[in-house]
């Protein structure tokens, strides 16, 4: 049988709902978004044996796959799909439910039987009691075992979903290396990491296991000497790793991968956009190791010709073939609270512009993106644009910000000190390259200044993104971009391409 059925949900899905009753079954109507999901369903098989009740549904109508052969509990609940979800026609097996009610269902409900409970308490602790767009959707489908693209806007959440996702395959029982999580930079390294261990520091309550789950960096800059004999004891349970160092781990055979259940690459079409990453990353999805025995995950808030790269990830087999393309607000690429503007001045206008910026908008603490120095510009001898602008702001800001530097150049050290420094609180004004453009989470973060145009629409959206981050709050925040005129046309085509409004601003 090929087709789709929908049920009436008017009662908690336990085995008497399940036994529905011809009447209630009937074909949805083809709405253009259905349409747009052709799913392919071979059976109707329900889960008969199952007599708990699993989940309230809220009285609407659901799209149930009748592909739910193997009847599990964490599998049944992993049937229940938002309309949102955005499936590929060709990979899709799964079902959706047009329900609009079950944005009110808890985090708990949804990773309840599929992750342990003393990290979901300690998801509670942390304050995670509602799940974002992009965890209610994609969490069932990652909880039922499928390989997943989390296409989703910035500051949405999908480090948590595919953190849940671990959670709840690992066994910290088992001394191996069983999730990976492979990031382009420290910084956004060191950020997941953090999160990782977050969930798994033992609250309050009494662990079950004995054996708590360990989480290793394994960063580029580092000597990594003290990671290399902690591999060799008693490997990690996480491993959160930039591909440089990775490889030379894995080219050693320090690192085993051979157990490995889950591999995320975060940030996915930065890497394979990175000249210097993409054979390493190549030889980690199909040599390193096999998608027979992982779960894989591409999570990014910007995924250019996804359709493509969807194919891409099949054919080149860097994912089962029937992987999930699961697009939260796909007409909407960047968080709707985030307010856009521009200002049009000279190139040596813009440090003045930039100041009275600051003193007219007070942000709470900003970021000012710069391009990194052309090689041409350094052949000139001129002085990088950052240093300058740091300059600047120390000499004529008296906005009592803390003020900061993250680009490339500086140290490894140095790096971290800032990232640390912001995270601990404060008001501050971080002068950055694209360097914290990706992935970097500073949720008091208000505004973002493009002292240089981002050169793409993808850079303007990521910048964008490390503003409006958190995701329950109706806050507004402020990307300003400073553009010579000429410039004003290059921005015209990042607002038609991400779908935004910029308002000119005079000063
Ligand atoms: N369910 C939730 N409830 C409240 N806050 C959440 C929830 N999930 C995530 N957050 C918070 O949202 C912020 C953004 O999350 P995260 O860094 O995972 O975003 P992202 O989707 O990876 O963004 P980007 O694409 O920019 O990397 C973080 O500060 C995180 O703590």
């Amino acid at each position: 049988m090929r087709d789709w059925f929908s049920i009436d949900g008017r009662s908690r899905w336990n085995e008497e709902a399940i036994k529905i009753n011809s009447s209630s079954i009937r074909r949805p109507s083809m709405t253009s978004s259905s349409t747009e999901m052709l799913l392919q369903v071979h059976s109707w098989k329900f889960p008969f044996s199952c007599n708990k009740p699993l989940i309230t549904i809220p009285p609407t109508l659901l799209l149930i796959s009748p592909s739910v052969e193997r009847s599990s509990t964490p599998i049944l609940k992993s049937s229940i799909y938002s309309q949102r979800t955005s499936i590929s026609p060709i990979t899709s097996s799964f079902s959706l439910s047009i329900n609009e009610e079950d944005d009110h269902i808890p985090l708990r409900d949804i990773c309840e039987g599929c992750v342990p409970d003393h990290i979901l308490r300690r998801v509670e602790e942390l304050g995670y009691l509602m799940p974002t767009e992009i965890q209610r959707q994609a969490l069932p489908v990652l909880f039922s075992g499928r390989d997943c693209i989390l296409h989703a806007q910035t500051g949405s959440g999908k480090t948590l979903a595919y953190l849940l996702l671990i959670f709840s395959v690992i066994n910290t029982q088992r001394s191996a290396v069983q999730a990976l999580i492979v990031v382009p930079t420290r910084e956004l390294g060191m950020q997941v990491a953090k999160v990782a261990r977050m969930l798994a520091a033992k609250s309050g309550q009494p662990v079950s296991e004995d054996k708590s789950c360990t989480v290793m960096a394994l960063l580029d800059g580092g000597t990594l000497r003290r990671q290399k004999s902690w591999l060799k004891s008693e490997p990690p349970t996480i491993i959160v790793a930039t591909l440089g160092s990775l490889c030379q781990m894995l080219e050693k055979h320090t690192i085993k991968l051979e157990s490995m259940r889950v591999l995320v690459i975060d940030e996915v079409d930065f890497m394979f956009n990175s000249s210097h990453e993409v054979s390493s990353l190549r030889k980690l999805l199909i040599s390193y190791s096999s998608i027979k025995n992982r779960q894989t995950i591409f999570a990014s808030a910007s995924i250019p010709q996804h359709r493509r790269f969807l194919y891409d990830c099949i054919q080149q087999k860097w994912t089962k073939a029937d992987v999930v393309h699961i697009h939260a607000n796909p007409v909407q690429p960047m968080p709707p609270r985030i307010h856009h503007r521009f200002l049009i001045c000279s190139r040596s206008e813009r440090h003045t512009a930039l100041l009275s910026l600051l003193q007219s908008d007070a942000p709470q603490s900003a970021i000012v993106f710069v391009n990194v120095q052309s090689e041409k510009s350094k052949k000139a001898g001129n002085p990088p644009a950052t240093t300058v602008l740091i300059d600047v702001l120390k000499n004529s800001h008296g906005g009592g910000h803390e003020i900061l530097l993250l680009e490339e150049k500086i140290n490894f050290n140095s790096r971290a000190a800032s990232f640390s420094e912001l995270r601990q609180g404060g008001a501050y004004l971080l002068v950055a390259t694209d360097i914290a453009g990706r992935g970097v989470d500073l949720p008091d973060t208000t505004h973002i200044y493009n002292f240089d145009l981002p050169k793409d629409a993808v850079h303007y959206l990521h910048r964008s993104g490390r503003t409006g981050r958190k995701p329950f709050s109706e806050s507004k925040c402020v990307v300003t971009s400073i553009i010579t005129s000429e410039e004003r046309f290059v921005l015209q085509r990042y607002e038609n391409e991400l779908m935004f409004h910029c308002d000119e601003l005079f000063l």
